[in-house]
């Protein structure tokens, strides 16, 4: 079907050290032989002159070979690693593009290929979108549970089950007249069937950690004016980001940084004060600051301990309070606050970065267990599990349960982009002796 051979540079910006070109396609080794003479021994890095069709040398690389169908793409693949300069490049991808049948790669190509070819699934395609996307410790180590085909591993698994379990309930719908089939076999399944059930929903329960490892962990800064919420983001921060003063109502806009800690996105956010005022932009600040609360994974609540006052009351969002300006206070009162801090002392800035990340933890600590890591995962899931509900219904006949079972595995087939022929029929066969 793909008469293109495609290529592309597949390292970043020029220039650099090294540069990696890769060609995907029927005309590869046709390719290589136009190039640098006789194709390579099969996966050898093997040290060449690259050469134009005038036989000019463009330069010597690194020269690689892998055939179809194991290769990243599934067809014949090649590589040049050659010197990452503009002029080298560009040379060899004009050359190349003068080839018959030869063209830049669209992105994304090289993998949508591996995918048409059954090299990956849309899960794994997914994952490795992730990887490449991936900035912070987290991010990387959820892709790579995705990329690497564990997360397929995990629904394969579930789907293989469901599909077993429909071939048991249509064997005893079948062949109940032959008396082969134990009378437990259905209890066993649907005992299967239940635990599995389970498990998604405790999967399904984990989309928020998948989430926050995505898209971050949502820290609101909020209090009164001056208690020093501006400051503490700065300090957090370790760089300018919002305007301190004393005016209290110094802050009107949601102000936003992203900082990492230990391999987790935290977005932080100072707010307005709040306070009651007839001031219209305050007001409207305030009114935000109260809509970043609702959203926030995690409130700090500052109140200076210097000044008479209780902290905000927020129930909806994870609270921490936390005093301020302890440097100010000579009776270090400290009941009802969850930490003291001077936001000018670095020990008391990183006690706020432990509490942090003490709050993600407990809830979110990532085990390096499958996750549901986007919206069209959870709602595959979801879906599978609303029909596993259905036929786990006993009132319901059987072969209508069973049913419910096919498109709970239908679903997860869905989830990984591999629905593939029906094995309905040689379960039933490989695994009981009615056939007789
Ligand atoms: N002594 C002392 N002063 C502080 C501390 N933190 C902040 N301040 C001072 O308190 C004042 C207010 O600080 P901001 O960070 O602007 O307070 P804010 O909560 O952002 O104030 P608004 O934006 O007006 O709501 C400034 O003069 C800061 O220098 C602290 O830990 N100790
Ligand atoms: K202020
Ligand atoms: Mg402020």
């Amino acid at each position: 079907m793909t008469s293109d051979t495609i290529f592309a540079l597949s390292t970043g910006a020029l220039p650099c050290g090294v540069a990696v070109i890769r060609f995907s396609g029927p005309s590869v080794a046709q390719l290589l032989e136009h190039f640098c003479g006789p194709v390579p021994e099969p996966r050898q890095a093997t040290l060449k002159s690259i050469r134009n069709r005038d036989g000019d040398v463009i330069d010597r690389g690194l020269v690689l070979f892998f055939p179809g169908p194991a290769s990243f793409t599934g067809e014949d693949c090649g590589e040049f690693h050659v010197h990452g300069s503009l002029a080298v490049v560009n040379s060899i991808l004009s050359e190349m593009a003068a080839f018959k049948d030869c063209r830049l790669a669209e992105a994304g190509e090289f993998s949508r290929r591996a995918f048409e070819n059954g090299k990956l699934d849309l899960v794994e395609v997914e994952g490795l979108a992730d990887l490449l996307a991936a900035e912070t410790e987290m991010q990387r180590r959820q892709a790579i549970v995705q990329a690497g085909g564990e997360a397929t591993r995990t629904y394969a698994e579930w789907r293989e089950l469901l599909i077993h379990a429909r071939a048991m309930i249509e064997a005893e719908l079948d062949f109940s007249d032959e008396g082969d089939i134990p009378g437990s076999v259905s209890d066993q399944v649907w005992t299967s069937v239940r635990a599995l059930h389970d498990k998604i929903s405790k999967t399904l329960a984990d989309e928020k950690r998948g989430e926050i490892i995505r898209d971050g962990f949502k820290v609101v800064i909020a209090g009164p004016p001056n208690a020093g919420k501006s400051s503490l983001i700065n300090a957090l921060a370790g760089r300018d980001i919002a305007i301190v003063t004393h005016y209290a109502g110094t802050t009107r806009d949601i102000l936003h940084c992203d900082i990492d800690l230990e391999g987790y996105v935290v977005r932080l956010y100072d707010t307005a004060g709040i306070r009651d005022t007839d001031e219209a932009v305050e007001q409207e600040g305030i009114r935000r600051a109260l809509r970043k609360i609702d959203e926030a994974d995690l409130v700090l609540a500052l109140q200076d301990v210097t000044v008479e006052g209780s902290a905000l009351d927020i129930i909806s969002v994870p609270v921490l309070k936390v005093g301020t300006k302890i440097d100010l206070s000579a009776s270090g009162d400290i009941s009802g606050f969850d930490l003291m801090i001077s936001t000018s002392d670095p020990g008391d800035i990183d006690r706020v970065r432990a509490a942090i990340l003490n709050s993600i933890r407990a809830r979110f600590d990532f085990g390096g267990s499958v996750i549901p890591s986007r919206l069209r995962h959870v709602e595959c899931l979801k879906q599978s599990l609303a029909n596993i509900e259905c036929a786990l219904h006993s009132s319901l006949n059987l072969e209508i349960r069973a049913d419910y079972l096919r498109m709970a595995s239908d679903c997860l087939g869905r989830l990984t982009g591999r629905i593939d022929t029906e094995i309905l029929l040689g379960k039933i066969f490989s695994e009981f002796c009615v056939g007789k």
